[in-house]
């Protein structure tokens, strides 16, 4: 069964259209990214999963129920972790994660969800204390103590440092380990790239590519690069015919290719036929940013027009 089935989702608020007739599934214990620029939807469309916001049109089932109608039985089931949530400042990391345990029938120990967070040092000082990325950790914390089966990520590891975020990535290989379907949206693709099984790009509120890195690379005919530095005094000229354009920054060269293995092939006994090395040989596959850019990039962080 799947997860999330979301079927022709629209909301609107006053005169914009957040979401606009968005498909989507997500199956049993896959981990899903939502990536789209500032104001896609992407926030919108969770907190519609979530069961904390109405939608104007569309179908949604998620876990197999209505969330605008679940009600308890169904916020027991999920797990949430919002873009900005407020705590009880005199609270200590412990007793907030004691007392949300409390809501939920089969909560994960107290301690295992301090730990799981790396929280262990701060358990018992003042949340009015911790510090911006250690606050994001609570989130996270508060988000999973009840056991979700579906758990809801947005934007889970902003403000964290890099040791922070690597930790949060440990956290959510675990939970995905342990069986949890997962939806989180970020603005990291290498976050993206590493947690998700499947990616779904979403931009005025409609989903404009899914699929695993590698296929949306492909479905958007991206090519790989052949990387190199030109050998000392020779002259781009010189090279064989190769790759489909090519650009030179410095003595390095970057060949877009459609025909990897032959222009490797070109290249290298070129190489060899001169005995020249050819320093930072690399083959590239396009990243997750290349694909990115290339689906919404021109507009993302562009100006405002
Ligand atoms: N409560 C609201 N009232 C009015 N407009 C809203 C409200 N919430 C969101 N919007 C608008 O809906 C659109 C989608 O917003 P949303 O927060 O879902 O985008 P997002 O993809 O999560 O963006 P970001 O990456 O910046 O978090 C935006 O144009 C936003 O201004």
């Amino acid at each position: 069964m799947a997860a999330v089935e979301v079927e022709g989702l629209r909301k609107v608020y006053g005169d914009v259209t957040a979401v606009d007739g968005l498909d989507l599934t997500i199956d049993d214990g896959e981990v899903v990214a939502l990536l789209g620029p500032n104001g896609a939807g992407k926030t919108t469309v969770v907190e519609i999963l979530e069961g904390y916001r109405r939608r104007d049109a569309g179908t949604v089932r998620v876990l197999g129920t209505d969330p605008e109608t679940g009600g308890r039985e169904f916020r027991e089931r999920i797990g949430v972790v919002l873009q900005e949530a407020g705590f009880e400042e005199l609270f200590t990391p412990r007793e907030l994660v004691r007392l949300h345990a409390g809501y939920y029938p089969r909560p994960r120990a107290v301690d295992e969800v301090l730990v799981l967070t790396g929280l262990e040092e701060k358990a018992d000082a003042r949340v009015r204390t911790l510090s911006g990325g250690q606050r994001r950790r609570l989130d996270l914390a508060l988000g999973i103590v009840g056991r979700p089966e579906m758990l809801f990520l947005d934007e889970p590891t902003t403000g964290f440092d890099p040791s922070a975020r690597r930790r949060a990535w440990e956290l959510v290989d675990r939970l995905r380990d342990l069986g949890a379907t997962i939806l989180l949206t970020t603005h990291y693709l290498d976050e993206a790239e590493h947690l998700a099984d499947r990616v779904v790009v979403v931009d005025h509120g409609r989903v404009v590519a899914a699929g695993t890195p590698a296929e949306l690379a492909t479905a958007a005919g991206l090519a790989p690069v052949i990387s190199f530095r030109l050998p000392p005094g020779t002259g781009l000229g010189e090279l064989p015919s190769l790759g489909v354009d090519r650009r030179q920054v410095g003595d390095l060269v970057e060949v877009r290719t459609r025909s990897a293995t032959a222009d490797v092939a070109a290249l290298a006994s070129w190489a060899l036929g001169r005995g020249v090395e050819l320093a930072d040989l690399a083959l590239v596959r396009p990243s997750l940013e290349d694909v990115y850019l290339d689906l919404v990039g021109e507009r993302a962080g562009g100006p405002v027009t």
